[in-house]
């Protein structure tokens, strides 16, 4: 386990740091080396001799401030204070009184302020405990309208610190220096316009006291390479055949959406799955048979409205005979009786797309819970409401983590941040995306190299959460890449999965 992936709430980061203090290390001293590595970090990116403006809060965040301005006021930049408030921390108040004392200009009221190149902003860290409101909420629309870059210290003053949510109103920073563990609410979505380029700031913190504070194994943890590299099924064994490598049934695909059934093939092609089958309605057999020649296509009997009206395996096939099930992409809501049929199945199953709007209507909770096997939802939003329209989706995590308890799967909730829950509450966060990846098409992919994936590690010890997270990471992953080589608007879903590979060639 290492730092980056771990993910605290303000109150386990204050446990953690309260041991810190308990074993004796001063909270003058932490403060020194934490503003002392934030000071480093920013004359690295600030060039020297310009001017910086200082956003002093009343607490130890804007303690942490006042130590980066004397720094930079010693290593030559110019600098001023905003601090509004009239009481302050006592050892704030210490910093404030020997900045005041070098002669650094402080202000309190926004309109006399000097101009600046950069801002540093540590008005509020992890204790804002209420709505900004007044001069406060108007100087932090001042500052943001001033269009500057801005350093926010530890988390961009106004976000609440677990869901990332706005609390009245929030600065918008450049570039997050997020203090020694991640903060739940930097993953959060809502957090994403507010927090730039975030980083973590590394200062030392024991391991003891994070296991001691937050277990062995954390529950709520963000998806890294070094996660994803233990659950991918790579080497192959040199002795593996085809149906050792795993049997994927896709079931996807209607007349209309046609291209569902293509793209979930080609993301399930990209998962190294040893056997591919794709149950697709009769009409749309041939196009699937001639973009994934290696795949088993299975026309089935169709609606009048061109969906697949029931199942028709070939010969001795049954569900049984399948490692993994995933279904939905494209097959529009008049194949409600497949769902049923797989959802009665004792086959792991994903659930996507249509298949979650049909499970919505028939009754997500009561439904699922009669299963014995696996199942994995992964919703977008919108789907995620209809699915569970009595969970509030404000803190995403709590959000999948309700979801997961209720039904008894592994819940993906798709999105900038999609938040991954397995029933028992150990959550993945992927936190690196890009809006490119915004576009119709693009969940098929990941439905069928989440499939491909899965029907490898069907047989092994590998958590089913695990897995999960290992796709939604390789989906993202490529998209980036795909992007940088072809700018966020040409990352179609075709384009996309000829960029999985490429995501692994980088690293194998
Ligand atoms: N643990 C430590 O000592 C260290 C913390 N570091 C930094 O300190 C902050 C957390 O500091 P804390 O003093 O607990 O909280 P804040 O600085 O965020 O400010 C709390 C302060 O603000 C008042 N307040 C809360 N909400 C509002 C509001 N809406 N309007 C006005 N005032 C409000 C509240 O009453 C308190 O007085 C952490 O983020 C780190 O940046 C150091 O990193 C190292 C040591
Ligand atoms: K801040």
């Amino acid at each position: 386990m290492t730092k980056e992936q771990i993910v605290v709430t303000s109150a386990q980061m204050c446990d953690i740091e309260g041991r810190i203090f308990a074993a004796g290390m001063p909270v003058a001293a932490l403060m020194e080396k934490v503003a002392g590595l934030i000071s480093d970090r920013l004359q690295v990116i600030i060039p020297k001799g310009r001017c910086v403006g200082i956003l002093v809060g009343p607490g130890h965040n804007g303690g942490d401030a006042l130590v980066v301005a004397r720094e930079l006021h010693f290593r030559g930049y110019q600098v001023w204070i905003y601090q509004p408030f009239s009481k302050l921390k006592e050892l704030t108040n210490q910093h404030f009184q020997y900045a005041q004392s070098l002669g650094i200009p402080c202000f309190q009221e926004t309109d006399k302020l000097p101009s600046c190149d950069f801002l540093v902003d540590g008005l509020f860290g992890l204790g804002l405990e209420r709505e900004i409101t007044d001069s406060i909420a108007y100087a932090i629309n001042y500052f943001n309208e001033s269009n500057k870059q801005v350093f926010s210290i530890d988390l961009p003053s106004g976000l609440h610190t677990d869901t990332g949510a706005v609390l009245g109103t929030a600065i918008r920073a450049t570039q997050t220096f997020c203090l020694g563990l991640w903060k739940q609410g930097l993953l959060q979505e809502q957090a994403l316009e507010y927090i730039g380029k975030p980083e973590l700031i590394d200062f030392d913190i024991p391991l003891a006291d994070i296991h001691t504070v937050l277990g062995e194994v954390p529950k709520i943890k963000r998806i890294t390479q070094t996660t994803v590299i233990a659950s991918l099924p790579l080497p192959r064994s040199p002795i593996t055949h085809k149906y050792k490598s795993g049997h994927l049934l896709l079931i996807c695909g209607s007349r209309r959406y046609a291209g569902s059934a293509i793209l979930s093939g080609l993301g399930a092609r990209a998962s190294g799955v040893g056997m591919l089958s794709i149950a697709v309605p009769e009409s749309v057999k041939t196009l699937l048979v001639s973009h994934l020649p290696e795949a088993l296509i299975i026309g089935c009997p169709e609606t009048e409205t061109g969906a697949i009206s029931h199942l028709q395996l070939p010969g001795k096939t049954h569900l049984s005979s399948f490692s993994v099930i995933a279904c939905g992409p494209g097959l529009t809501q008049d194949s409600t009786p497949i769902v049923q049929q797989v959802i009665e199945s004792q086959v792991p199953l994903i659930l996507d797309a249509d298949a979650l709007n049909i499970l919505a209507q028939i009754g997500t909770i009561s439904t699922l819970q009669k299963r014995q096997t696996t199942t994995v939802l992964s919703p977008h939003t919108g789907e995620f409401h209809r699915l569970f329209p009595d969970i509030s989706y404000t803190d995403r995590v709590k959000a999948v983590q309700t979801a997961a308890a209720q039904t008894g799967a592994v819940v993906l909730l798709k999105g900038a941040r999609t938040a991954i829950s397995n029933p028992q509450g150990v959550v993945w966060i992927n936190s690196e995306s890009t809006p490119a990846l915004a576009r119709g098409g693009s969940g098929d992919v990941l439905t069928g190299l989440m499939g491909g994936l899965l029907a490898q590690t069907a047989n092994k010890q590998t958590p089913i959460e695990d897995v999960v997270a290992t796709a939604t990471w390789w989906h993202s992953q490529a998209g980036i890449l795909a992007a940088e080589e072809r700018t966020e608007l040409g990352v179609d879903a075709f384009s996309l999965t000829q960029y999985l590979m490429k995501v692994l060639q980088a690293f194998t």
